[in-house]
C-alpha cells in the first residue's frame, strides 16, 4: 500500500513533535547559557588560548550530563509540575512523554555524558559532573519542598559546571577560578528571587518552600537579592586584578557598571516588592550574565 503525501507529512510532524518534547525535557534555554559560561571559563583558564578540542569535549560532555540532570529533575517533579501553571504543560505532567521513557532517556544521557567526559577530558572533570548531577537531582530537587535554603544548594549546582570548563583545560584551580564560581553562584540569587516572587502563588500551591513563599512580604527575598547582587559586583572585578594585560581597567569599569545596574534593580525590587520590579530584575539578570561573560572573553583581546 502506498503512503499518501498527507499521511507522510503527518507522520513527520508527529516525529518532530516527539523530538521537541525530548529536547524540552533537557531545559535547553538554561543549557545554552550554562554552556556559554563553561566555554568562557575554559578561555579564562588559558588566558584566551584554549585547546579547542578539549573545550569542545568539555562542552559536549557537560551538555549531556546537564541535560540528564534536567530530565531527572522533571521526572522527580512530574506530579508537582502538574500543580503549577508555569510547568503543567511540560512533556511529563501533560502526559506527552511517558515517565519510563523519560527516565531511560535521562539515564542514557547521564551515563554517556560522564563516560564521554572521563574518556576525553579526564576523570576529574567527569567526577565534578557526576557530583553536580547528584547535588541538583538528589539534594536540590527534593529540598525545594523542605527549605528555602534550596536556592543556595541549587546555586552551587548551577556554578559547578564552570569548574568543569576550567579543569578540562588542565589549569589548577586558583583565585580566578574561585572568582568565576562566585560570580555564577551569586548571580543566581537576584535571578531566582525575581522568578520566585513572580511565581510565588504557583510555588505555594505546589508546596515549594521558596523564600517568597515562606516570607510573602518580600522583605527577605529583597534583602537576599540585594546582598547577592552586591557580593556579585565586588567579586566580578577579581578576575581582572593582578593580570598582565592592558585591558584590565576597561574590564573592571564594565564589570562594575553591569553589577551596579543590576544592584539598583535589586534595590528597587526590594523597595517595591511588586511583579513589575521583579520582572525588570529578572530581565537584568538575563542580560547581565551574557554581558559579563562577554567582558571576560574580551579581556585577553583588549
Ligand atoms: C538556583 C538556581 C536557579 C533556579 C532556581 C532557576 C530557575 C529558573 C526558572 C524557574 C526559570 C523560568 C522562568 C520563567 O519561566 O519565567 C529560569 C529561567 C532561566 N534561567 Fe534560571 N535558574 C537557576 C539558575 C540558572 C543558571 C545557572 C542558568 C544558566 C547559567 C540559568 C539560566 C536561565 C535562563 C537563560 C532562563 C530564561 C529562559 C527560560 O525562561 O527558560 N538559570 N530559571
Ligand atoms: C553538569 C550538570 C549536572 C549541570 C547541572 C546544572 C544545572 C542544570 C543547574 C540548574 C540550576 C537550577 C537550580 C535550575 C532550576 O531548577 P528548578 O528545578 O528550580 O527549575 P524548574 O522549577 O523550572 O524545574
Amino acid at each position: 500500500m502506498s503512503t499518501t503525501p498527507i499521511a507522510f507529512e503527518q507522520r513527520r510532524a508527529g516525529r518532530l513533535a516527539i523530538a521537541a518534547d525530548y529536547v524540552e525535557l533537557t531545559k535547553p534555554k538554561i543549557a545554552v547559557m550554562l554552556l556559554a559560561a563553561v566555554a568562557v571559563s575554559g578561555c579564562v583558564a588559558t588566558w584566551g588560548q584554549p585547546d579547542l578540542w578539549r573545550l569542545f569535549h568539555a562542552i559536549v560532555g557537560t551538555a549531556l550530563v546537564a541535560a540528564s540532570s534536567c530530565v531527572w529533575n522533571q521526572w522527580i517533579e512530574r506530579r508537582s509540575d502538574l500543580l503549577m501553571k508555569r510547568t503543567r504543560d511540560r512533556p511529563l505532567p501533560s502526559g506527552r512523554v511517558a515517565a519510563n521513557s523519560a527516565a531511560l532517556f535521562g539515564a542514557v544521557l547521564g551515563s554517556v555524558g560522564v563516560s564521554y567526559l572521563a574518556a576525553t577530558v579526564g576523570w576529574g572533570v567527569a567526577a565534578i559532573g557526576a557530583a553536580t548531577w547528584l547535588l541538583y537531582v538528589v539534594v536540590y530537587t527534593p529540598m525545594k519542598r523542605t527549605s528555602p535554603w534550596n536556592t543556595a544548594v541549587g546555586a552551587v549546582a548551577g556554578a559547578l559546571p564552570l569548574l568543569m570548563g576550567w579543569a578540562a583545560m588542565g589549569t589548577p584551580f586558583d583565585l580566578r577560578a574561585a572568582a568565576l564560581f562566585a560570580i555564577l553562584f551569586f548571580w543566581q540569587f537576584p535571578h531566582f528571587m525575581a522568578i520566585a516572587w513572580i511565581y510565588r502563588k504557583d510555588y505555594a500551591e505546589a508546596g515549594m518552600q521558596m523564600l517568597p513563599v515562606v516570607d510573602p512580604t518580600g522583605l527577605r527575598p529583597g534583602r537576599q537579592a540585594i546582598g547577592a547582587a552586591l557580593a556579585l559586583t565586588l567579586v566580578s572585578v577579581v578576575p581582572f586584578l593582578n593580570a598582565p594585560l592592558d585591558g584590565a581597567p576597561w574590564c573592571i569599569a564594565a564589570a562594575l557598571l553591569l553589577g551596579i545596574a543590576q544592584l539598583l534593580l535589586a534595590i528597587r525590587f526590594s523597595v517595591r516588592r511588586d511583579d513589575q520590579s521583579a520582572r525588570h530584575l529578572l530581565w537584568a539578570s538575563l542580560i547581565y550574565l551574557p554581558a559579563m561573560l562577554g567582558v571576560l572573553l574580551a579581556f585577553p583581546i583588549l
